[in-house]
């Protein structure tokens, strides 16, 4: 019998669909690909997937992303996370990518947006699942590589290919106001803005996401619960959080899953989300995150299905589609 907590239908608002890369398909598109790969064998890879802060994760994370090379590539790396979100419970997707590591190897970005779009188009006829792509820039790199990424896919935007943009990677050294033009240029296209803040930089990441960047979401979040007046004015808006259990315990951004701020965050009155990040390399996909949680915090089905119904007021999905998916989720808690 499978948990019930992967029957509860939620939505995913943080997942990079190039942390769903799991050891064993690394070998097979190197394979496919004809590349040599720096490890021994699938074991040797797991055996790698430990981790001592973001960049360790990061380092490892793009090395295997390079294995990713055709547009098939992308669309089986996308099917099969899409297989496993449905076993989940997964009804709607916003899912983030990369393509500046894809481009700087010579990868067409068209490529890639068009691997992921089919996938999930399949998986919308498949299974019902509903979503979007949502495009990350990488704030390591130069911010010109960011506008020129984001010019090049103004025609997608325009056709809702991508629905919004995003900032990830390495964060301490990056701060948001970095980009404060390209996000005012995401806008202007009609795509919604979200970044990566607050998960090993502190709570002025933020604030900038929210002043500069005019982050509709924020991805972490966790270090707000530094400045009280953050957790007052996040309170007040409901700009919800993105936050990711076993992420930030593998990443070290806390010893242990009990020592995780999210029952603070939740007693704070923000609007909390349960998501998986990168599930290949930090031990599980959404259901999983949310079974730690409710083990670590005893947090009874009601208070799950309240996570879940966070994650669909927090998503970018139509009113309609809201109301659809509010409907699922009041159904799981009527049977539980
Ligand atoms: O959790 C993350 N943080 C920053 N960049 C990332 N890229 C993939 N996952 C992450
Ligand atoms: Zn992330």
């Amino acid at each position: 019998m499978t948990h019930p907590l992967y029957d509860l239908p939620k939505a995913e608002l943080h997942l990079h669909i190039e942390g769903t890369l799991e050891p064993e398909m690394v070998f097979a598109l190197a394979e496919r690909n004809g590349l040599e790969l720096p490890y021994e064998s699938v074991d040797d890879l797991r055996s790698r997937l430990q981790f001592t802060d973001l960049q360790s994760f990061l380092d490892l994370y793009y090395a295997c992303s390079a294995v990713l090379r055709e547009e098939q590539d992308f669309y089986d790396l996308t099917a099969a996370y899409l297989r496993k979100a449905h076993s989940q419970g997964l009804r709607h997707i916003e899912m983030f990518f990369d393509p500046q590591a894809h481009t700087e190897r010579g990868v067409p970005i068209d490529t890639v947006i068009d691997g992921l779009k089919r996938a999930l188009d399949d998986a919308f006829e498949e299974f019902g699942i509903t979503g979007g792509l949502i495009m990350c820039f990488m704030r390591n790199l130069p911010v010109e590589s960011a506008f020129a990424t984001l010019e090049s896919v103004a025609d997608r935007a325009a056709a809702g290919d991508i629905i919004g943009v995003g900032l990830d990677s390495t964060e301490i050294g990056y701060p948001p106001e970095i980009f404060e033009l390209v996000y005012a240029r995401a806008r202007a296209l009609g795509l919604h803005c979200v970044a990566h803040a607050g998960e090993e930089a502190g709570p002025e990441f933020v604030e900038g996401s929210l002043d500069a960047l005019k982050c509709e979401r924020i991805d972490h979040g966790i270090r707000s619960l530094q400045n009280p007046a953050l957790v007052e004015r996040l309170r007040a808006s409901q700009v919800p959080l993105t936050v990711c259990p076993l992420s930030t315990v593998r990443l070290k951004g806390v010893e242990t899953m009990a020592e995780h701020p999210l029952p603070r965050m939740l007693e704070a009155g923000l609007l909390v989300t349960i998501n998986s990040d990168d599930p290949s390399y930090f031990g599980g996909y959404v259901g999983d995150n949310y079974i730690t949680v409710q083990d670590t915090f005893g947090f009874n089905d009601a208070a799950m299905a309240a996570l879940a119904m966070n994650s669909v007021a927090a998503s970018f999905a139509s009113a309609a589609r809201k109301a659809e998916l509010r409907a699922e989720v009041a159904a799981w808690s009527a049977a539980h």
